[in-house]
């Protein structure tokens, strides 16, 4: 079985600006050396620039969300084809701050993953629990909830035993919060995702899928937390924003 790459994702969400953009890109690049894949997640009007910014240096960039739709009448949404020809990759779609502050339903993070895979992007399939929900005892339930309609819109993107979809795990009171999961409990977690994925697509498919945790990953935590079995990498916000931090996470990655 294939050994599975070591994926770190900065998220910016609404940050930057065109001079901090650079700065931030110029401090990390170095850090990226193979056996680490690396990519940022701008801010829709900055994909140009970085587009620019990354190239030649390993770096893969994308959108932070986009529309299930191709085109027409969606005031404020950004198509698959309109990110393709800024040379978007990869998308994020159905983070927390998306579900709860524009009622994103699993549904509907699940057809925006197909027209990601559609089109030939790469879908970063954000899921997680919130507190509540996990004191209430339901963190294996609302995972499912969140996870199934993917796995059954996008099953159909599988092709010898495995697909261009990576999964992240981010408790939501994790996120921003500075209080990471542990690693014991991420990889928990990220276990019972895996083999939710093997129940349902098999134990090819299940082992060839990324799966990155996010949620107040540090330089200073996240060799821990990566070192775990199912633990593929990260999805950074805070630290994403600072050079110097996320090249410290870069290098927990490489090991
Ligand atoms: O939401 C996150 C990444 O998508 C995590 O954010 P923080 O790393 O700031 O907790």
């Amino acid at each position: 079985m294939s050994k599975r790459t070591k994926f770190v994702a900065g998220n910016w969400k609404m940050n930057g600006s065109l001079a901090a953009n650079q700065a931030l890109i110029e401090g990390f690049a170095s850090e990226v050396q193979s056996g680490v894949d690396v990519s940022v997640f701008c801010p829709f009007p900055y994909l140009a620039q970085v587009a620019g910014l990354v190239k030649g240096t390993g770096i893969s960039f994308g959108s932070q969300d986009v529309s299930a739709k191709a085109s027409g009448a969606y005031t404020g949404e950004v198509s698959v084809s309109m990110l393709k020809e800024f040379g978007v990759t990869q998308t994020l779609v159905g983070h927390s701050e998306r579900r709860s502050f524009h009622a994103e339903s699993s549904e509907a993070v699940a057809l925006k993953a197909v027209a990601a895979l559609e089109g030939g992007l790469m879908p970063i399939v954000c899921v997680g629990e919130t507190l509540a929900e996990r004191e209430s005892g339901l963190v294996e339930s609302v995972l499912a909830a969140q996870l199934d309609p993917v796995v059954e819109h996008c099953s159909r993107f599988v092709s010898n035993d495995t697909w261009n979809l990576v999964i992240a795990y981010e408790p939501v009171w994790a996120i921003g919060t500075g209080v990471t999961a542990s690693p014991e409990q991420a990889q928990a977690v990220h276990a019972m995702i895996r083999a939710r994925l093997k129940a349902m697509l098999g134990e090819v498919v299940a082992q060839s899928t990324r799966i990155l945790y996010g949620g107040s990953v540090k330089p200073g935590n996240a060799a821990e937390i990566f070192a775990k079995e199912d633990i593929d990498g990260g999805l950074i916000g805070g630290a994403a924003l600072s050079s110097s931090d996320f090249s410290g996470i870069i290098r927990a990655a490489r090991g």
